[in-house]
């Protein structure tokens, strides 16, 4: 399978619909008072119509007991105004290098235009958002990620400067909480809180994984615009241990973007996350799918 075609639900016949419905029901019991940390990525956010799906799923999971911790991204969305405002950006290896002037619309645009439009978008569906980003109630307090780099020529280890690129140090788990035991529905924007007051960009993924890590959530969903890890021939893979994950990253087969997902996939199972899946945001009601049928959409990364 190399992508995966939207199922239009209206056309299947009443027996299959009623067979879904009852399919949904030992998960629903199974996950009821559980954590599920869902990552909207900036790609999958692209679409009005399915950003309206994603949050009346949202609604549906609050509503059946099971808690869900919605962190976004907006990398595409950041990219645009950088663009408008004439200011350059680069990538390493998916991680935006991000001087000052760049954090500055980095936390624009995520915690302003897109954490609202989120929120906006569950309350409408019928739920109770709060927007936050990682400064809120020092919900994330970061420090400067270093990356190293092997030169190819030399064989010598660089050390490279991403500017306010932050690693979450910690979570403050504890204002989530009194969420879970509330109606209340939080969103994420993924900045944080230096030591010094400074505002650093968090990847998304790396702030859901480390979220869900506080939490001891049961499930960490990262959506995005793939079908999940495809192989060097595009084939979707159903599964991989972290093992097989890191083998992959190391050999090019999984590149750009899709490395904070799968490291944050790694970390969180290594946590004691129950399950990390990278699914495809463009199915619609893909979070529904993934979490009340059986065998799921996307990848599952298992700890081995
Ligand atoms: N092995 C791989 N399998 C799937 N996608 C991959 C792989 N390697 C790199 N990618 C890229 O990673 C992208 C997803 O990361 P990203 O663009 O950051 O998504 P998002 O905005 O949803 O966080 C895919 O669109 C694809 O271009
Ligand atoms: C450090 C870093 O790269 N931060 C990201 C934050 C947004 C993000 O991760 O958005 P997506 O999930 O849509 O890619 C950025 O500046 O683009």
């Amino acid at each position: 399978m190399t992508d995966q075609k939207p199922v239009d639900i209206a056309s299947l016949d009443w027996p299959t619909k009623a067979n879904i419905l009852s399919e949904a029901l030992p998960f629903m019991r199974r996950f009821a008072g559980k954590t599920f940390v869902i990552k909207y990525g900036g790609h999958a956010m692209g679409d009005d119509h399915l950003a309206d799906l994603f949050a009346r799923d949202v609604v549906l999971l609050k509503q059946v007991g099971i808690n869900p911790v919605i962190v976004h991204g907006g990398g595409p969305q950041i990219g645009k105004m950088l663009e408008r405002l004439k200011i350059q950006s680069q990538f390493i290896d998916g991680l935006r290098i991000t001087d000052e002037a760049t954090v500055e619309i980095v936390e624009m645009v995520l915690a302003g235009s897109i954490n609202k439009h989120l929120v906006g978008a569950i309350n409408r569906a019928g739920g109770l958002a709060v927007g936050l980003s990682g400064k809120d109630a020092n919900l994330i307090t970061a420090r400067r990620l270093t990356r190293t780099k092997v030169d190819p020529d030399s064989h010598i280890e660089k050390v490279l400067d991403l500017g306010f690129v932050g690693e979450p140090e910690t979570v403050n788990a504890k204002v989530l909480e009194v969420f879970a035991q509330s109606d209340i529905i939080p969103v994420i924007a993924p900045t944080a809180i230096g030591s010094k007051g400074e505002t650093f960009n968090i990847n998304a993924d790396t702030a859901a994984g480390a979220i869900a890590g506080a939490l001891g959530a049961t499930r960490l969903l990262l959506l995005t615009d793939v079908a999940g890890v495809l192989d060097k021939s595009k084939t979707l893979l159903k599964e991989l241990s972290t093992e097989d994950s890191r083998r992959l990253i190391a050999d090019g087969t999984i590149s750009g973007g899709m490395i904070p997902k799968i490291e944050t996939c790694v970390s969180a199972v290594m946590q004691g996350v129950e399950g990390a899946v990278i699914l495809d945001g463009r199915v619609p009601h893909a979070i529904l799918l993934e979490i009340f049928t059986s065998g799921g959409v996307g990848t599952l990364v298992r700890r081995g």
